[in-house]
């Protein structure tokens, strides 16, 4: 299906031919029905007004200057200036209407496109690189957002400029039109030919940007490491060289917009300069008036400017249409996890047991290298499982796969025996409370983190939670208590604090299941206890699986399951898998030799 995926990506990519992916915007209008309406009222007012102005100078050259009456040159300029006054409003009403969709527009793609990546799997962003995206949602959505605001108004405006102008033309004049309609065909050419041109330098141009911006972020978010190893100089020269690499693709667009733009408005320009020649000298042989003359000349300027116009808009919109494209790849992109059409629920019950039956699996980006390999494993409701194996053994893959992150490549996994695959992801990432060893922390209140675990959370569940996941304490000796604001812009929590958080938020979220992820980092002592008591508390009565790395936690499971290269190749309590002398014996003197050697004292 991944690979479904790409392929479909690929295909997208390929097709790079024309404005169709700006058809995907549609739907977004049409929410907007009168908003639209009114600005393409507007729009043709004012192209309509404008259409007038060369009459009203025809009539003003033609009888004003012929000198019979005064009069009715005041009355043409009172005319004139009404007309004027109609233009600025119609072109005003337009200018506000057409940005405002624009805006509105780009409002609504940025928040789909963000809310349809965060419904995205894992898997996705295992292989995409976050800087990567973000640039998409902001550089890719502001293109859009001036092609549909100024842009498309001044490509409809120049359309309809342009076909009335030509209509007032062959009225006017037939055979002068002739010369001047000639000429499109010659100024069409260039413009096709370039557009699609500008429009495959645009995209390079934006995906070189999208590296530039990923590696920005990769590097400014591992700002301490990159300091740490004195790579600043090599950070701002790979990035120079990213942003160089932007500014080349974006210097050949430019450079074939600029040729389009040469030719546009030589042709044009030609045309013009013929066409007053040729008419220059129909007046002085008397069959047509200078009026005539001066009104054609002003609707065939009209429609040359409209028709240059119209060249640049066409750049500007085949820019917009790559941004287009590539936010279509992403909202093409389906989540490999998605709720089956008719989901089941797993029985309500506090007590849930889950089985694992010959389940493997693989990464898709570790080359399908198996990384478990036919586990069997069943957890009893209520039952507290060590998981325990060297670094790689597959630990953390077997949460992913209970989360419903990745689904496993064969065998299958369930709960209160509803098979995952057969259940919404969501409900069953409800049943779930994960502590992860390395809880994170966002930008927001120390009540807003804790609150994460559930939404809406009252302040006293707040607190409640915070004491029991020995939080309380800290928290409240912090200026602000639990309106601190922490994580960026905000202060920086230890290890210790950020895993009662952590726990505090799984307290809140009280699901059946508990995923525990410990710890690595040597907590000090007495934050190693008030973790763990907090960790006592949260696993009372629920069905928990700890990736164990301190003894105590390990003595106090009910089984413990020992991992090696994606197998379980050991299941016992921690005196039978001592006495059998194998892997976990071997682990257990190595690991926990340090917490044993204090577990004694202590007893002692
Ligand atoms: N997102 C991923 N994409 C590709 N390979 C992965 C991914 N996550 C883990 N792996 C690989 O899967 C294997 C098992 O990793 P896992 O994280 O489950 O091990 P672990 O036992 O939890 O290790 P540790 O104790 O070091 O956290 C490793 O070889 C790892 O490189």
């Amino acid at each position: 299906m991944a690979k479904a995926e790409t392929d479909k990506q690929q295909d997208t990519a390929a097709s790079n031919k024309s404005l169709r992916p700006l058809s995907r915007l549609i739907p977004y209008l049409s929410r907007y029905k009168g908003m639209v309406s009114g600005a393409l009222m507007a729009l043709v007012s004012a192209a309509v007004f404008t259409l007038v102005l060369p009459t009203a100078v025809r009539q003003m050259i033609d009888r004003g200057f012929g000198g019979d009456n005064p009069e009715v040159i005041n009355s043409y300029f009172g005319l004139l200036l009404g007309v004027v006054a109609a233009l600025s409003l119609a072109s005003a009403i337009r200018y506000y209407l057409v940005m405002w969709i624009g805006e509105r527009v780009v409002a609504n793609v940025r928040s789909d496109v963000f809310s349809h990546m965060t419904e995205l799997s894992p898997a996705f962003y295992d292989k995409s690189r976050s800087g990567e995206i973000l640039s998409r949602l902001t550089a890719d959505t502001t293109q859009i957002k001036s092609a549909f605001g100024a842009t498309a108004s001044l490509a409809m405006r120049n359309l309809v400029l342009f076909i009335g102008a030509v209509i007032m033309m062959l009225v006017t004049s037939p055979h002068l039109s002739i010369i001047v309609l000639a000429a499109i065909p010659l100024i069409l050419l260039p413009l096709i030919l370039f557009g699609r041109n500008v429009r495959q330098r645009s995209r390079t141009s934006q995906d070189t940007l999208a590296n530039a911006a990923a590696y920005a972020g990769e590097m400014l978010s591992n700002i301490r490491s990159l300091q740490s190893f004195v790579h600043e100089r090599e950070a701002s020269k790979r990035f120079a060289s990213a942003a160089e690499g932007a500014f080349q693709a974006a210097r050949k667009a430019t450079g074939a917009r600029a040729i389009l733009t040469f030719f546009a408005i030589f042709i044009i320009g030609s045309s013009v300069v013929a066409v007053l020649w040729i008419g220059s000298n129909n007046v002085l042989s008397g069959t047509m008036t200078g009026g005539e003359l001066s009104q054609f000349l002003l609707y065939s300027i009209l429609a040359a400017s409209s028709l240059a116009g119209l060249s640049e808009v066409w750049g500007e919109l085949s820019l917009a249409a790559g941004a287009a494209e590539r936010l279509s790849e992403l909202l093409e992109v389906k989540p490999q996890i998605a709720a089956p059409i008719a989901p089941m629920t797993i029985p309500e019950l506090r007590n849930v047991h889950l089985s694992f039956q010959d389940t493997s699996f693989s990464y898709e980006t570790a080359d399908d290298k198996p990384v478990l390999h036919e586990i069997s494993l069943t957890i009893q409701g209520g039952e507290t499982i060590a998981i325990v194996g060297p670094s790689g053994a597959g630990k953390s893959t077997l949460f992913h796969l209970l989360m419903r992150f990745y689904d496993p490549t064969t065998g299958r996994i369930s709960m209160n025996d509803v098979k995952l695959k057969d259940v919404d992801p969501k409900d069953l990432r409800q049943r779930i409370a994960l502590v992860p060893q390395d809880a994170a922390i966002f930008a927001a209140t120390i009540a807003d983190n804790i609150a994460y675990g559930k939404p809406g959370a009252s302040a006293a569940e707040i607190e409640a939670a915070a004491r029991a996941a020995s939080a309380h304490d800290f928290i409240t000796a912090m200026t602000d208590g639990y309106q601190t604001m922490a994580g960026e812009r905000g202060v920086t929590l230890s290890g210790g604090q950020k895993q009662r958080i952590a726990i505090a938020r799984a307290i809140l979220k009280d699901a059946p299941v508990l995923l525990l992820d410990e710890a690595t980092s040597a907590l000090d002592a007495e934050s190693e206890h008030l973790v763990q008591s907090a960790l006592d508390q949260l696993m009372q009565g629920r069905t928990t699986l700890v990736i164990a790395h301190r003894l105590a936690t390990v003595l106090k499971a009910d089984r413990i399951v020992v991992m090696e290269a994606g197998r379980i190749v050991d299941i016992g309590t921690h005196s039978e898998l001592v006495a059998r002398k194998g892997l976990y014996a071997k682990l257990a003197q190595l690991q926990f030799d340090a917490g044993a050697s204090t577990q004694r004292q202590t007893a002692s």
